[in-house]
């Protein structure tokens, strides 16, 4: 294999003039430097590779997503805390929220990461050209890199993610706005942060902001927050969060325009609503349609998600995708999930012979929304169990009927299971509650191994107090 970088560099990627002359050929090309970046392990350091990113090196997660809402999420967390610590007989106060410096604690540690990894793919790995322009094909695996140079490849990545949804009345309006790229860096805190949407983002911010004191109002267009989780959740959810914010539910948005220096939205029922700023949190498009995908023989689906089968392949051959570009699911577990499949794939050279390719596992997916209080899904809601025409069993265990939420003086929380009856199949689970996320996992780990239900409950010890008990005790009252 051709070493990329041992010499002179052309226009800071890994190409010598002379590469640049001709097309250069690669083994691998990767576009996006988000999980496509970390699917290139040790194992592919003897391989010339391309990464094509136009935008932040690192990606969604790293950059805007996961990794820094999880460091204002953690900082929102210890407000609240001290909101209700007089309950445990802990006076204590928040005398202010320093937001610039909360600002700089989250990116002061987050730019550094992106920095390094961009140092270490641009100037230390030498089999490494890094491309920074935005990426499309012009023909099967033959790429023009938006720098000026093209190349071709003999295996490609696709793991390009996606952006946010801007509904047309607020693009058209003219009115600043924010998304998640920007809104954590927003120079101050707004007094009152009118947010549109109702699913993880709305719902991780909305958190976040009035943990630190603003106003927040959210309009969703459906009838709850959530509403994709299963309904006992959403519900839940929804009753607790109109009591910390002003929720206008079953609302779309006829007009929006400045308003003294802020934003003013006029709803579908002729209500106004005024707020400092504006968060738009609508969803998620994945970028296959900014890719000429149809130059290099790859297939978008209506919803405009690259089409893979079980082992990442798309309809081009030798070309994968991963990710939010092509996933079900826009989860950074997931995409990381579908780079390693897909790692293993490249490796093994074998487009043509499914026997030697390994298939990416979508079965129990689970997902959490970092929010107060927490939330964490796996597997189906109550509804799609009941759909399936299965037998299905169903219990509710409040956080407070076990001792560690009794001590916590819980009133929220509550474990929920689903499960076949006659079998114990575990179908679904739902919690809310604190550390939903990491409560949930046992259930996870369960479904995935094909744990049933009793066996899981009984075969076990839980601790105690803990409160994981919630689970062993939704588990014992299923009535199986
Ligand atoms: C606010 C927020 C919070 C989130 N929190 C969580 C969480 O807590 N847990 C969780 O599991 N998931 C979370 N997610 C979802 C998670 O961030 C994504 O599912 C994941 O990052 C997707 O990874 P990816 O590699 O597919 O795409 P990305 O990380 O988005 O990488 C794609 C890269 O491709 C580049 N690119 C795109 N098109 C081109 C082109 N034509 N040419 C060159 N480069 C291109 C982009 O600039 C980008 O850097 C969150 C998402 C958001 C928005
Ligand atoms: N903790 C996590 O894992 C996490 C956190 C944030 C984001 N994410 C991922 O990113 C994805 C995108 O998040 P999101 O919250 O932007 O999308 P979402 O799909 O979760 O929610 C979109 C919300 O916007 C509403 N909506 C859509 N158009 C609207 C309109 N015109 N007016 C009013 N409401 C409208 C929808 O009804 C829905 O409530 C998520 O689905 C998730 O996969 C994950």
């Amino acid at each position: 294999m051709a070493r990329v970088a041992a010499r002179p560099r052309h226009r800071g990627s890994g190409l010598t003039p002379e590469d640049v002359a001709a097309v250069t050929h690669f083994d691998i090309a990767v576009i996006g430097s988000g999980s496509g970046n970390t699917m290139l392990d040790k194992r592919f350091r003897d391989t010339k590779t391309a990464i094509l990113e136009e935008g932040t090196f690192g990606g969604t997660c790293l950059n805007v997503g996961c990794i820094p809402t999880k460091m204002f999420v953690y900082g929102a967390d210890v407000a609240r805390t001290i909101e209700s610590a007089a309950t445990f007989g802990v006076d204590a106060r928040r005398d202010g929220v320093r937001w610039p410096d909360i600002v700089s604690r989250v990116f002061g540690r987050v730019d550094p990461l992106s920095e390094a990894g961009e140092h270490q793919r641009d100037v230390l790995h030498s089999n490494v050209a890094l491309f920074r322009g935005h990426a499309r094909f012009v023909g099967p695996r033959r790429l023009d890199t938006g720098t000026g140079e093209v190349i071709t490849a003999d295996q490609v990545v696709v793991a390009a993610g996606s952006r946010p949804i801007v509904p047309e009345v607020v693009r058209s309006a003219g009115v600043r706005y924010y998304t998640n790229d920007d809104i954590m860096r927003i120079p101050e805190l707004p007094g009152h942060l009118v947010i549109l949407g109702g699913g993880f983002v709305a719902a991780e911010f909305a958190h976040v902001f009035s943990a630190l004191g603003c106003r927040v109002t959210v309009v969703v267009r459906g009838e709850k927050l959530l509403r994709h989780l299963d309904r006992d959740v959403s519900a839940r959810f929804t009753e607790i969060a109109r009591e910390r914010w002003d929720v206008r539910t079953s609302r779309t948005v006829a007009a929006v325009r400045e308003d003294a220096g802020g934003v003013a939205l006029t709803l579908d029922d002729g209500a106004q609503v005024t707020g400092d700023a504006l968060l738009v949190a609508t969803g998620r498009v994945p970028n296959g349609d900014r890719l000429d995908a149809a130059a290099g023989g790859i297939e978008l689906a209506p919803d405009g998600r690259i089409v893979v089968d079980e082992y990442q392949r798309t309809t081009a051959e030798g070309v994968y995708a991963l990710g939010d570009v092509s996933s079900a699911y826009q989860l950074k577990h997931v995409s990381n999930h579908e780079a390693r499949v897909v790692a293993l794939n490249l490796l093994q050279h074998a487009w043509a012979d499914p026997s030697v390719l390994t298939a990416a596992d979508h079965r129990f997916v689970p997902a959490a929304v970092f929010t107060a209080p927490q939330i964490a899904s796996v597997g189906m809601t109550e509804t799609q169990a009941r759909a399936s025409g299965l037998d299905v069993a169903v219990h509710i265990r409040q956080y407070s009927d076990v001792a560690y939420g009794w001590a916590m003086e819980d009133t929220e929380g509550f474990c929920k299971v689903i499960a076949e009856r006659g079998t114990g199949r575990l179908l679904g689970a739902h919690v809310l509650g604190a550390q939903a996320s990491t409560v949930i996992q046992p259930l996870v780990q369960a479904m995935s191994f094909g744990l049933d239900a009793r066996t899981m409950a009984t075969g076990q010890y839980w601790i105690h107090p803990a409160l994981t008990e919630v689970v062993e005790n939704a588990l014992l009252g299923l009535d199986l």
